[in-house]
């Protein structure tokens, strides 16, 4: 059955944005349940709603979505999301439909009578669905083309968003070349406003998302908002190849839940019927196989974990995720191969580990990003070892070693960008003088350096991190 759509009534406009008096504040309270806007999403909204096409640059959990949901159900006419997570998409999808808004995916995952029934509700040039959650892959199809003229022609395109934007330009870290091909929407259709949205895009990402998509500068609206987490306490590790860190992570664990076990915590979450043990948290590894005996091993010490990567079954996979975002008792820490929860709004994720560094600032700053949605306080703990360093670049090298023949300057540009992504997130782990937050958003090129209450190890223990760093890490000369 057909969701109920709230939504105001649709208004065409002939082609013309009027401006017109919409109560935003009251589509926000009504239908997405939230009281205020935060800072900047009015401006975003109201941009959007004028006919600007935006680039939005905000840190990871900002609250990005809201800004083309939003006036998604306000305006008039159809939004096409496009992502390149399924997992966002589904997850949007399924958000937004409790909320009664009239909402579809065609994804990899949708079945064909669903998929039949949506693309007759396009067919018709006046669609019914407000958002439209579909793979840049989908956009490249014929039907899909055609469907768009239809009601391209009967002005009931309202506006294109692209979410996770940074993987349309060659130097994002998730580049996927099929986004080369949105190009598309602007030639076809040079009056319909498009808005980009990303939590990680430096100077050049931004400058080659815009040129890629044909966005008019002159019109467009540019919104870069500090990466900034200052709820997250980040924390790097030292450990060398000799050393097993498992003891040491279960240590900080125990250690949270003996400070939930203490009498006033416990009398709280006793009156929130919340288990002890229920500190959500996501451990990022780099292979498939730590997954599975790093999920085993802690199941064996009684902490609830799941593994989560590409070769498990879809059941599986179901399974694993829906009890971790319903806090079930078993299911309290997702050991995942990377890019896990990307897309996946669980707000109480109170840590994030990285078992090993990851391949890039982009990614590690995504990933992180995963904690602490709600804004309350919780941690980024990555284990660097100077060992798993060298075995990264070596990968990087041969990965750039495989594609070298005849590559493009383009090409030649992205390999550049990626080692420098690699290198400054090395610089970040090897620093010993300086506060994280501060370095992030460097990286990141913000123009302002963010405040951090010692929410980070640099700040709550100076000393400490520099002797860490000594005695732990791996000489650099037997590194080699
Ligand atoms: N004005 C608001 N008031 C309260 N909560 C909000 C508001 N806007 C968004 N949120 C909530 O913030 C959370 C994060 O929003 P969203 O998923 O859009 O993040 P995002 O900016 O896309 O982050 P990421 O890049 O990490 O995916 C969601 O739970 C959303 O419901």
């Amino acid at each position: 059955m057909a969701p109920m759509d709230h939504a105001p009534k649709r208004r065409k406009t002939n082609g013309h944005r009027k401006s017109r008096t919409i109560d935003i504040d009251f589509t926000l309270r009504r239908l997405f349940g939230k009281s205020t806007f935060r800072p900047l999403q009015r401006e975003v909204i109201s941009a959007a709603l004028e006919g600007h096409d935006i680039f939005l640059q905000a840190a990871t959990s900002f609250g990005k979505s809201l800004c083309y949901q939003l006036p998604a159900v306000v305006d008039y006419g159809i939004t096409i999301v496009v992502s390149p997570l399924l997992a966002l998409m589904n997850n949007q999808v399924t958000s937004l439909q409790a909320a009664g808004i009239s909402v579809a995916t065609i994804n990899s995952s949708t079945p064909s009578s669903i998929r039949q029934a949506i693309l007759e509700d396009l067919r018709c040039g006046h669609p019914h669905t407000r958002l439209l959650y579909v793979t840049p892959e989908f956009c490249m199809t014929t039907t899909f083309r055609k469907n768009l003229q239809t009601i391209h022609e009967q002005r009931e395109l309202s506006r294109i968003a692209v979410d996770e934007a940074h993987c349309i330009s060659e130097w994002g870290h998730d580049f996927r070349p099929s986004f080369k091909e949105l190009n598309y929407f602007k030639r076809e259709f040079p009056d319909v406003p498009i808005i980009c949205v990303t939590a990680t895009a430096t100077q050049r990402v931004r400058d080659d998302i815009i040129d890629t998509l044909g966005l008019n500068r002159s019109s467009l609206k540019t919104f870069t908002m500090t990466t900034s987490r200052p709820n997250i306490h980040y924390e790097v590790r030292f450990k060398n190849d000799t050393d097993d860190h498992y003891e040491n992570f279960v240590r900080w664990l125990r250690a949270v839940y003996a400070r939930r076990a203490l009498s006033e915590r416990r009398t709280e979450l006793e009156a929130q019927s919340t288990r002890l043990s229920n500190v959500s948290g996501i451990i990022y590894v780099l292979y498939r196989k730590d997954c599975e005996s790093l999920a085993g091993r802690l199941v064996g010490d009684g902490i609830g974990a799941k593994p989560y990567h590409a070769g498990l079954t879809a059941a599986e996979k179901e399974d694993h995720l829906q009890g971790w975002v319903a806090n079930q008792e078993g299911y309290d820490i997702m050991v995942a191969t990377t890019a896990f929860g990307m897309g996946i709004d669980k707000e109480d994720v109170r840590f994030v580990v990285h078992w090993q560094m990851p391949k890039s600032f982009e990614g590690y700053y995504q990933e992180a990003g995963r904690a602490g949605r709600d804004q309350k306080a919780s941690v980024a703990i990555m284990y660097y070892a100077r060992e798993d360093r060298d075995r990264i670049i070596l990968l990087q090298q041969r990965d750039a070693g495989k594609s070298s023949n005849g590559r493009s300057a383009a090409s030649e540009q992205a390999v550049a960008a990626r080692n420098l992504s690699l290198n400054s997130l090395i610089s970040y782990c090897e620093t010993t003088t300086k506060c994280r937050h501060a370095l992030i958003a460097s990286y990141f090129h913000d123009p302002e350096t963010p405040p951090c209450k010692y929410a980070c190890d640099w700040h709550k223990d100076p000393a400490g991190l520099f002797a860490a760093k000594e005695r732990d890490l791996c000489p650099e000369e037997w590194s080699e």
